[in-house]
């Protein structure tokens, strides 16, 4: 009877613990949903405790500024705040983006987003893990996995809406005391004897303020208005995405990303939820044809959909007829720093590529982490002249990683590209051949895309490598005089397609970053500290 009663009072405390650990449970599910509900009207930003607010003068509140809060802002704030920086972010649009852009995280972008700790960005978004890619070429296939067995089980691509992701990153960096989040379109620098000393800056209720701090980071995308000073501009724009999202359909390989060699150049598909696949259809030039008159929807239905894989082709119809049709110029800018005391420029801003590979967000991601390690023994930021000099290193750490990631993307994009020229082709055929031949024909590139494994010399012999292979076709079994002369074209068309790029890139830099002054510059002696900030908890 004893027991009996023991079970019954022991079964009624465990249920009373039971319910209040269910009702606390619940109170912080709740709370954690408004949180979200306000981060995605917009409305939740607001300066905390900020002295910096308005004509604060030089260095009152912040260590630094990062304008734009975008994948490489908002990746940012959260870093430097979380070092213990007290951060200024100023974002133009603090609502949701709902963007066709930065929706497949490579795996190596993945790691990077580990490193900073803010993996669990990708999660709640219903994001997709993508384990490597299809290629499709003439009605045959190739599976191309990414190269993971080396890593932790939860390393793997990822692909979700950018908007969410973006979001998901501005509401952590938020939750710290020591970053500021708010709404203002930055107007222009605040320079001073050629120091960078803050921005100039519009709220959303119009008012003009100025605000200070010893860095300014310039994250502010693509279409970057401030960047003008800070880097040389020589953005190209080989061609447009045409965006469209399809539904209620499977991917011939599920979790991969697809990619069709179509003419005149490559048709991309992969899931950004678990019931939307985006598809980005890449038009050369920058001139599209017309969404308003109907001419896009005819040029998706009669040029592309007979391209496309027979399983995508009711979905994509249904698509171009829903009418989303959205549309973003593709550009491509080799990172030409113009070092300004007070400045730096990181993201998109600073550095495009193709987003043929899908490499940007790992380039800014991994940027993140090189810029972050070289401020973390500095205390003081104040002296820009010798903090200027300091970082100049970044741009030559950064290298091994953003320049592997550019070059295959302009590279690739260029030899996916249809060509009336037969030298072309070859290489293209070659290309396609080389990836399905399997073992390390197909790892190593894709360890390289993947951002797995960013080693520029791998790139320059694989990328030769595709060459030789096509060369040897056409010489084999007997070669022709009209075979060599393709061959040799085929090797000059490859060497006319990389050389350029990687000179862009910076040889040195690029393949022999160590023999680079600025590789081994170290932290100003002065600005160095025992009590560098501490992490934020
Ligand atoms: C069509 C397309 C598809 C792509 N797909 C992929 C992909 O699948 N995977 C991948 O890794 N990369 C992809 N990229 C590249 C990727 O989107 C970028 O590398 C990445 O978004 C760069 O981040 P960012 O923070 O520099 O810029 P953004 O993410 O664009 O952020 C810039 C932010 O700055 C804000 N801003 C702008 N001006 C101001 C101002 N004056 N004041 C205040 N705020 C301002 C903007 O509102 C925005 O929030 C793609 C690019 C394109 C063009």
């Amino acid at each position: 009877m004893v027991t009996v009663d023991k079970y019954i009072v022991g079964t009624f405390f465990a249920s009373l613990l039971g319910s209040f650990l269910l009702y606390v449970l619940r109170q912080k599910t709740a709370a954690k949903h408004r949180k979200r509900d306000q981060f995605q009207s917009g409305q939740h930003y607001q300066i905390r405790n900020d002295p910096t607010t308005g004509e604060g003068g030089p260095h009152s509140g912040s260590d630094v500024i990062i304008v734009g809060a975008g994948v490489a802002g908002a990746a940012l704030a959260y870093t430097l705040g979380k070092d213990g920086r007290r951060v200024r972010v100023i974002e133009r649009d603090l609502t949701e983006p709902d963007r066709i852009v930065g929706e497949l995280l490579q795996p190596g972008g993945y790691i990077k987003l580990i490193e900073l700790g803010l993996e669990d960005c990708v999660e709640e978004i219903d994001a997709q893990r993508v384990l490597g890619y299809a290629l499709f070429k003439d009605g045959k296939n190739t599976k191309l996995s990414y190269p993971l067995e080396k890593f932790h089980s939860d390393v793997s691509g990822r692909s979700f809406h950018n908007g969410r992701f973006i979001q998901r990153m501005r509401e952590k960096a938020a939750t710290l005391p020591n970053v500021h989040l708010e709404q203002g379109t930055v107007s222009s620098l605040l320079e001073e004897n050629g120091i960078v000393k803050g921005v100039e800056y519009k709220t959303k209720a119009g008012q003009e303020l100025k605000a200070y701090a010893p860095l300014t980071i310039v994250c502010d995308g693509c279409f970057s208005n401030l960047r003008r000073s800070l880097c040389k501009l020589e953005v190209e724009v080989p061609s447009c995405f045409v965006g469209l999202v399809l539904e209620n359909c499977e991917l011939p390989y599920a979790n991969h990303g697809h990619v069709i060699l179509a003419d005149p150049s490559p048709i991309l598909f992969y899931p950004i939820s678990s019931t939307e696949v985006r598809c980005l259809v890449d038009v050369p030039g920058q001139k599209l044809p017309s969404l308003a008159s109907g001419e896009m929807a005819n040029y998706l239905k009669t040029m592309v959909a007979p391209q496309i894989p027979a399983e995508l082709h009711d979905a994509f119809i249904a698509a171009i007829d829903k009418g989303n049709i959205r549309t973003m110029p593709n550009r491509s800018l080799p990172a030409a720093p113009c070092p300004t005391p007070g400045a730096l420029l990181m993201g998109d801003a600073f550095n495009m590529r193709h987003p043929l590979t899908g490499g940007g967000m790992t380039v800014a991601l991994s940027d993140i982490v090189v810029l972050r390690n070289l401020l973390k023994p500095l205390h003081d930021m104040t002296d820009a002249d010798s903090l200027c000099r300091y970082l100049e290193s970044f741009y030559t750490l950064r290298k091994p990683v953003a320049s592997t990631i550019n070059t295959l993307a302009g590279a690739l994009y260029k030899v996916f590209c249809a060509s009336p020229d037969q030298a072309r082709n070859e290489m293209r055929q070659a290309c396609f051949d080389y990836l399905s031949l399997g073992g390390s024909c197909s790892t190593g590139p894709v360890a390289l895309l993947s951002g797995l494994n960013p080693r520029p010399l791998s790139l320059v012999l694989h990328f030769f490598a595709v060459a030789t292979y096509g060369v040897g076709r056409l010489l084999l079994p007997f070669p022709s005089p009209k075979r060599l002369w393709i061959g040799a074209r085929l090797i000059s068309g490859a060497s006319g397609i990389i050389f350029p790029i990687i000179k862009a890139e910076g040889i040195r830099q690029m393949f022999f970053p160590a023999t680079m002054p600025a590789y081994y510059r170290a932290p100003p002696a002065d600005e160095i500290s025992d009590s560098a900030p501490q992490e934020s908890k």
